[in-house]
C-alpha cells in the first residue's frame, strides 16, 4: 500500500478556512460535499472514475509532522490552539464513491464525504486531483481501446507524461480504461500493470548492422521479441532483416509468436506490405504493432483504411490526454448538520445555470432495462428514499419536466459504495484486473448511441421528485433572500 503522506498537498484556503472553522468553534459542524463533474471531455457520452484507490490511502496517511506544523507556525496567521489541533488531526468522517471503473456522467455526485467541517473541507484538492487526473486518463484510454475495436493497445506515455505521478498513476488509470498493458515497470511492479515492451532504435543502432541486432535479440528473448523495423528502411531491410533473424533463431526452436513494429511512415501502407512479407515467409503468428503520435482519430482511421495492424502502442496523446487534458471535477457543499443531527441541504446559486448545485445528501441509482441490461438512466434521489423495482417509476427531465417517462421492468442498483465508516475503512479495494473487468462490463452496458465519438446521445441524469421539490425550494428562497 501507498504509506506515502500528500497531508501538505492542499490548497493554502483550505489551512485558513480551517483556522476559521476552529477560532469560530465550528470544526465539529458536519458538512456534506460532493465531488461531481460537468462535461465529459473531448465531447464524449460518459466518463470512467478513477484515482478512488488514491483517496483512501491519501485519508488514511493524513497527519501533520512536527516539520509541517513548524512551517505553518513560521506563516504567523495561525492560531496556537489550532497548531496543536493539527497535531492530532485524523479524518474521523464517513466517504461514499463510485467504484473505480464505473462510467459516470455529469451532473451526479461521484465521492460524497460527510464529516466534521474542517475534516472535510481540507481534504478537497488531494481529492479532487486523484479523482480528476485519473478519471482524465481512464477515460481517454476508454475512447482509443474502443477505436481498436478489439485490438490491445499498449500504453507507452511514461517519458512524455507530466511527471512521475502522472506517468506512473496514468498507467494505472490507462488500463482500468482497458489498455492490455504498460511500457511503465514501476506501475508494474506497485500496481500490478502488466509490463511489456519492444525496443528502441538505440538497439538497432549500436550494432554493426539491423540484422546482427534483431538476431542478438530474439537470441535474447526467443519468447517475445518484437523488433523495430523502422530505423533504416522498413520495407528494403527492416522487415527483410527481421524475417531472416525469425526464421534463422526462432522457428528451428518451434516458435512462431514474434512481432514487429512499425513507428513512421504511412501505417496503413506498410502494415498492408509487411503483412504480406511476413505471410509469404511463413510468420502468419508474426503480430505488426503500431506506435507513433497514435490516438483514437487516427487509430479509427487506419482501421478503416485496411491497416494490418494487431496492437497500437499509444504514448504522448493518452498520458496528457492531449485532445483535451481537463477533467472538471469540482467539490462543492451539499448539506450541513445542524445541533440535532438534522440534515440542512445547502445550494449554490450561480449566473450559470449550469453551476448551480444539487443540495441534500443524495444517493444515485442506476437505472437499467431487465431484458437486456443496457443502463436506461441514473436517478439522484435524497439519502433516505428507496426506488422499488418492484413498482413502475416515473423519471422526468430535470430541466424539461413535462418530458416523462414510466419505467416497469427494470433494475435499479446504488452506484455510492460505503468506503469510510467514522474514519476506518470499510470497504475492500478491488484489485486491478477486477477494476478493469467491472470497467468492461459496465461500458458494455451503455448503448452504442451513449457511446460514439460524434455528437453522443445524452444520457440521462434526473432527480427524483423529492430531490428536485427539494432544489426548487430552495432556489425561491435565495430569490426572495436576494
Ligand atoms: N495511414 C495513415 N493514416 C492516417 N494517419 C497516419 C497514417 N500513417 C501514419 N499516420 C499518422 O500520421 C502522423 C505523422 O506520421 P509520419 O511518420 O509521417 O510523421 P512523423 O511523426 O514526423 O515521422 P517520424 O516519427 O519519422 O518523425 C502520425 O501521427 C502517424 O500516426
Ligand atoms: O508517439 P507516442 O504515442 O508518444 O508513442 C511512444 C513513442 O515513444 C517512442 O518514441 P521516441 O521517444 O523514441 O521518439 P520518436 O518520436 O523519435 O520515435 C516510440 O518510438 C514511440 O514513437
Ligand atoms: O516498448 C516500446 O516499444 C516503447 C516503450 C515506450 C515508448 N515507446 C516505445
Amino acid at each position: 500500500m501507498d504509506q506515502r503522506n500528500f497531508t501538505m498537498l492542499c490548497d493554502f484556503y483550505e489551512l485558513t478556512m480551517a483556522n476559521g472553522y476552529f477560532k469560530k468553534g465550528m470544526q465539529n459542524d458536519i458538512a456534506y460535499f460532493d465531488v461531481f463533474f460537468r462535461q465529459v471531455p473531448d465531447g464524449g457520452g460518459f466518463a470512467i472514475a478513477a484515482g478512488l484507490e488514491q483517496v483512501v490511502h491519501y485519508i488514511r496517511s493524513l497527519r501533520f509532522t512536527e516539520e509541517d506544523i513548524s512551517y505553518l507556525k513560521g506563516k504567523g496567521i495561525f492560531d496556537e490552539a489550532f497548531l496543536s489541533y493539527l497535531r492530532g488531526f485524523r479524518f474521523t468522517g464517513d466517504i461514499w464513491a463510485v467504484p473505480e471503473g464505473t462510467p459516470v456522467f455529469p451532473g451526479e455526485p461521484i465521492l460524497i464525504v460527510r464529516a466534521p467541517a474542517i475534516e472535510a473541507q481540507f481534504i478537497e484538492t488531494y481529492v479532487l486531483l486523484a479523482l480528476n487526473h485519473q478519471s482524465l486518463i481512464a477515460t481517454k484510454a476508454n475512447r482509443i481501446v474502443r477505436a481498436a475495436e478489439g485490438r490491445a493497445i499498449a500504453e507507452f506515455g511514461s517519458r512524455r507524461a507530466q511527471g512521475a505521478e502522472g506517468a506512473v498513476l496514468g498507467a494505472r488509470a490507462a488500463f482500468i480504461g482497458g489498455c492490455a498493458g504498460t511500457a511503465c515497470t514501476m506501475t508494474d511492479r506497485d500496481y500490478g500493470v502488466p509490463a511489456t515492451g519492444t525496443m528502441a532504435h538505440s538497439w538497432v543502432q549500436m550494432f554493426d548492422s539491423e540484422y546482427e541486432a534483431f538476431k542478438a535479440y530474439c537470441e535474447l528473448y526467443p519468447h517475445s521479441a518484437t523488433l523495430l523495423v523502422d530505423t533504416y528502411n522498413v520495407l528494403e531491410s527492416g522487415v527483410p532483416n527481421a524475417i531472416r533473424a525469425f526464421q534463422e533463431v526462432l522457428l528451428p526452436q518451434g516458435i512462431t509468436d514474434c512481432g514487429i513494429r512499425l513507428d513512421s511512415g504511412d501505417i496503413t501502407y506498410l502494415s498492408k506490405k509487411a503483412r504480406k512479407m511476413l505471410d509469404e515467409a511463413g510468420l502468419p503468428n508474426c503480430k505488426i504493432v503500431a506506435s507513433n503520435s497514435l490516438d483514437e482519430f487516427i487509430i479509427r482511421d487506419l482501421i478503416l483504411q485496411g491497416a494490418k495492424i494487431d496492437l497500437f502502442g499509444v504514448g504522448e496523446r493518452l498520458i496528457t490526454a492531449k485532445s483535451d487534458p481537463v477533467f472538471g471535477g469540482v467539490y462543492k457543499l451539499a448539506a450541513k448538520e445542524g445541533n440535532d443531527g438534522t440534515i440542512l441541504p445547502k445550494i449554490k446559486i450561480s449566473e450559470n445555470a449550469g453551476k448551480v448545485t444539487t443540495p441534500h445528501f443524495k444517493k444515485v441509482y442506476r437505472l437499467s432495462e431487465k431484458e437486456t441490461g443496457k443502463a436506461i438512466a441514473d436517478l439522484i434521489c435524497v439519502h433516505d428514499e428507496v426506488v422499488d423495482e418492484t413498482k413502475p417509476l416515473e423519471i422526468f427531465d430535470p430541466n424539461f419536466t413535462w418530458k416523462r417517462k414510466t419505467l416497469s421492468d427494470f433494475m435499479a442498483r446504488e452506484l455510492l459504495k460505503p468506503i469510510f465508516k467514522g474514519g476506518e475503512l470499510v470497504y475492500d479495494l478491488p484489485d486491478i484486473q477486477s477494476i478493469k473487468d467491472y470497467c468492461r462490463a459496465e461500458v458494455d452496458a451503455l448503448w452504442d448511441e451513449v457511446k460514439r465519438f460524434e455528437n453522443p446521445h445524452t444520457y440521462y441524469v434526473d432527480l427524483s421528485q423529492k430531490l428536485w421539490d427539494i432544489k426548487q425550494g430552495l432556489l425561491s428562497a435565495e430569490k426572495h433572500k436576494a
